[in-house]
């Protein structure tokens, strides 16, 4: 057995797998929430990853996303993975709220001390869903879709653009979509990676992948007109679609600015049915 079985809860009809494993990637024990859809008790289903945001565990969107709804209607399972390794004893691991725990950017360190665990890009690309499908043969490994939010949306971003052929469907709410031009990025590329790594940064920056995508895009994006992070300019929504447009010529990028939205899960939980009915179109 790889994962221990914490929890299980009933959830539209479904059933939520609170679940914990010893992750050789991110060296330490990781939580993550799974959800089966009623559809699972007869058959494979397609599976969702859904990417949190900085601060946050693999328990909010569970609690707090809605999206169980959809997905037990359409009949896709949910993995909702943490957003860093924990309790690795680095130094300054725990000293900021978006940097270090919490805050693991969906990347491959290669600075030192981070280089112990914050590995996120193979957590979550490569090891958990190997780890899910040899547990879970429920679970349709030819059949991935891959979404966030925040931080999580840069993860589903860049994760997909790097991964085509991997995830069949992309979507993201509030992603940060230029990191190298904004002050989360910034701190975090500069901190995993060292400030002097740029070809590395632009590795992990999804308005710089899709300039060389070359394929059609068919991803969904929303964003609320009254997010303060989008206000801060740390989410940059506008450089990435102007980006796959002049690389693409026919962006298939949906933007939708959602009038008076926050950064909040009051939004995720809006416009969650969306994202999953978005999913199932390229899934089912
Ligand atoms: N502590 C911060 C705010 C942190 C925050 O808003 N986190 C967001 C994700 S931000 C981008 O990745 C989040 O999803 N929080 C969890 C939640 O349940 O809302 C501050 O003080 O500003």
């Amino acid at each position: 057995m790889i994962f221990e079985t914490v929890a299980t809860i009933a959830s539209f009809g479904g059933r939520l797998l609170k679940l914990k494993h010893a992750a050789k990637s991110t060296n330490c024990e990781m939580a993550l929430n799974l959800y089966l859809p009623p559809q699972a008790s007869n058959g494979k289903v397609p599976v969702l990853f859904y990417l949190s945001g900085l601060t946050c565990s693999g328990d909010n969107c569970a609690e707090k996303g809605f999206f169980q709804h959809s997905a037990s209607r359409e009949g896709i399972a949910v993995v909702y993975p943490d957003t860093s390794p924990r309790g690795l004893q680095i130094e300054g691991e725990d000293d900021s709220w978006d940097f270090g725990t919490g805050a693991g950017f969906y990347v491959n360190a290669t600075k030192e001390p981070w280089t112990k665990g914050y590995n996120m890009y193979s957590y979550i690309v490569d090891e958990l869903p190997e780890a899910l499908f040899s547990e879970f043969p429920v679970l349709d490994s030819s059949s991935l879709g891959i979404t966030g939010h925040s931080m999580g949306g840069h993860g589903a971003l860049t994760i997909y653009l790097k991964n085509p052929d991997k995830y069949k469907s992309c979507s993201a709410f509030a992603p940060i979509c230029n990191p190298i031009n904004c002050a989360w990025g910034q701190k975090a590329f500069k901190g995993y990676f060292g400030e002097d790594q740029q070809d590395k940064w632009k590795e992990h920056d999804a308005t710089e992948l899709v300039k060389n995508f070359g394929r059609p895009l068919a991803l969904l994006i929303d964003v609320g007109t009254g997010d303060n992070f989008y206000k801060q300019g740390q989410l940059l929504p506008e450089n990435f679609v102007k980006a796959a447009e002049e690389a693409t010529h026919l962006s298939g990028v949906t933007l939708r600015m959602q009038p008076d939205y926050d950064h909040s899960y009051y939004f995720i939980s809006t416009f969650a049915d969306d994202h999953v009915k978005w999913a199932a179109k390229y899934l089912l």
